[in-house]
């Protein structure tokens, strides 16, 4: 990851990234605390989230703060962000990145799953936005990086409910850059293609799912967590300074 572009601007910036405990939530920690930026990060995963930040420190001398809070419980969220703008300053990037991707049936969804899982892959986004907003207002500048999906661009059947959300994330990240655009804050969006996560591994992939998706996309190689860092950071950073509402899509050129 120390191969990755420097992006001055974020040294010192104070950074909170949603499920930053584990998968490509886990790089964007450490990819973020690499520019120098004070990171806090909110996930459910106590003990991953721990060793990582215990790895993050031995390898760059510098913790990033983790607050352990369930994304889905409002009134959580805006605590672990008060704790993070108290810790690190007022919050000047924003990354949404947590989520959960489980496997379901148009049959087997009940109302509840159906809530329980827009509430982590969409409703958790809007109101992260919400809680560090009116800093960013305050200094008139900030950059939120909201993470979707391809998986409902190519029509992918295996979560409805996921894919909804995640498109719904593209509507979001649209709405949120047209009201917080005059305040002289942006609002993207990455759509990474299958990345192999250790989770994705152990709960998703067959060796000929892989092939067969590896062999859908142009850059025949499997993507790695660590390549969303790049893309985020510039998103973050003001190299990005005038794209907003946009969609970033890393996906090795899937078709
Ligand atoms: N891995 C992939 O193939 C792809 C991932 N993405 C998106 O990229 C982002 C990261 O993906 P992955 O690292 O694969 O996800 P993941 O499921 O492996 O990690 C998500 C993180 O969020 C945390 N989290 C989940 N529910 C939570 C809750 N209720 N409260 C607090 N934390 C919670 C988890 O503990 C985990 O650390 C997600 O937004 C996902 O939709 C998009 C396309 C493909
Ligand atoms: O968003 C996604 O897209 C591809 C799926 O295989 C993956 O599990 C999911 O997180």
């Amino acid at each position: 990851m120390d191969k990755i572009a420097r992006f001055p601007d974020l040294e010192g910036a104070s950074v909170l990234i949603t499920g930053g405990g584990t998968g490509i939530g886990a790089c964007l920690t450490s990819g973020f605390i690499r520019q120098g930026a004070r990171v806090a990060f909110i996930d459910i995963a106590d003990r991953a989230s721990r060793d990582l930040c215990r790895q993050i420190e031995e390898e760059t001398g510098r913790e990033p703060l983790f607050l352990h809070a369930d994304l889905r419980d409002v009134v959580a969220l805006r605590e672990a962000a008060r704790k993070a703008e108290i810790e690190n300053g007022p919050v000047s990037v924003l990354v949404n990145n947590a989520a959960l991707d489980t496997r379901h049936t148009i049959e087997e969804v009940t109302p509840e799953f159906w809530e329980d899982n827009q509430a982590i892959n969409l409703r958790h986004q809007f109101f992260a936005v919400q809680a560090v907003v009116p800093k960013m207002k305050e200094a008139r500048k900030g950059s939120i990086v909201n993470f979707t999906s391809t998986a409902f661009m190519i029509n992918g059947g295996g979560y409805p409910s996921y894919a909804a959300a995640k498109a719904g994330v593209v509507g979001l990240t649209k709405g949120l850059a047209g009201a917080l655009g005059p305040f002289g804050i942006r609002v993207n969006a990455i759509a990474p293609g299958w990345v192999l996560t250790e989770r994705q591994r152990a709960l998703w992939v067959t060796k000929e799912g892989l092939q067969a998706h590896i062999d859908r996309q142009c850059l025949k190689e499997e993507i790695q967590p660590e390549d969303m860092v790049g893309p985020c950071l510039f998103l973050a950073s003001s190299a990005s300074r005038m794209m907003t509402a946009q969609t970033m899509i890393v996906d090795a050129g899937t078709v």
